[in-house]
């Protein structure tokens, strides 16, 4: 958006706290975008501050608290990582343009009556990078982003639960963020559940028509590995479907030369490719950083096609003995 736009936005929102708050983030949001980290970091820090040690009436509040019936099942997460560590298809790269490009530019778009895609549902096998991408995400719109476990939320707290599902939903409403539901399949299983009659079914059915009628300030979005498992009506909640698949060769390759960019080496990646079919990324994270580990305890020689060989026999080992244990393949 335009900057003047932003600094019309920013003075019409004077006493108006959350959209205050919103305003920000976009400001802070574009200039991440610009690539003005120091500068985004430091409005970042300074909207945390606001209202902090003031005895004035300040026109935004901190981040809002979420509720303390919550906290044992949603975590803040400070994004960590950039877009250059997290490697996407190009389709995803496409599609996640397309869905920032409506963010940014929502005013343009609400103004001829049309929506945002904010509720996203990500499928694919563990290890793939659906919470990194949503992370990424977070720390690209300047969003704070908010881990929920489905899990937690939706067995633990039975008969506070229908509660805390209203609370968790008005938080993300009034405060933009990316809130995000891990291990989204732990709902459908609960829905099937024939055994399941009760106060646990109605739970599920509440939760997902929250899903149904919010209209979050920033983005909801659930992962799950096993989209076989969620049947139409919860599909049909999502405004978008985002799949992340295990890396094909190209990509194998590419993760490997970013993954040795700062370390010596001879590695040729591409003689690598035909092992490492069939492991996630996060396979992948863990053998070339056992191999850069295995480097520097041989006192900084370089990375050589020794301590990849090593680090990946030692990733087939917990493969084939994880099989036989009956752990999925990729979630080792
Ligand atoms: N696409 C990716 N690009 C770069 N690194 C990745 C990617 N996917 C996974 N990783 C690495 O693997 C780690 C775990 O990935 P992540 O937790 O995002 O996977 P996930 O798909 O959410 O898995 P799960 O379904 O088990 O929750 C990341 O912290 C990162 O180090």
């Amino acid at each position: 958006m335009a900057r003047g736009e932003l600094m019309k936005k920013l003075i019409t929102s004077y006493g108006r706290d959350d959209k205050f708050r919103t305003v920000v983030e976009q400001i802070i949001g574009e200039e991440e975008r610009k690539g003005n980290r120091v500068l985004a970091g430091s409005l970042r820090k300074s909207l945390d501050r606001l209202g902090e040690g003031s005895t004035q009436t300040a026109p935004a509040s901190k981040l809002l608290p979420f509720p303390d019936e919550a906290r044992d099942f949603i975590q803040r997460v400070e994004p960590q990582r950039t877009p250059a560590e997290l490697h996407l298809s190009h389709e995803n790269k496409e599609l996640f343009a397309g869905i920032i490009r409506e963010f940014r530019q929502a005013d343009r778009l609400h103004r001829h009556g049309l929506e945002v895609r904010s509720k996203l549902l990500f499928c694919g096998p563990p290890g793939t990078g659906k919470t990194m991408c949503a992370e990424v995400f977070a720390g690209e719109l300047g969003l704070p982003f908010f881990h929920v476990r489905l899990d937690s939320l939706v067995s633990s707290y039975l008969g506070e639960t229908a509660t805390n599902i209203r609370k968790t939903f008005e938080f993300a409403r009034r405060q933009p963020c990316v809130l995000f539901f891990d291990e989204f399949d732990a709902l459908a299983r609960s829905r099937e559940e024939p055994t399941e009659t009760g106060e646990l079914r109605r739970v599920v059915n509440s939760l997902l028509m929250f899903i149904e009628q919010i209209e979050p300030g920033g983005f909801l979005i659930a992962a799950t590995n096993l989209a076989g498992q969620l049947d139409q009506a919860i599909w049909r909640r999502f405004d978008e479907v985002v799949w992340f698949d295990l890396p094909n060769a190209r990509m194998i390759e590419a993760y490997l030369r970013h993954a040795f960019r700062n370390v010596a080496t001879s590695i040729d990646p591409a003689i690598y490719i035909d092992r490492l079919t069939g492991c996630s990324y996060a396979e992948l994270a863990r053998i070339t950083q056992q191999a850069i580990k295995l480097s520097i305890l041989d006192g900084n020689t370089g990375v050589t096609d020794g301590h990849l060989r090593s680090a990946l026999r030692n990733s087939e080992r917990r493969r084939a003995r994880a099989c036989e244990g009956g752990a999925g393949a990729t979630s080792v």
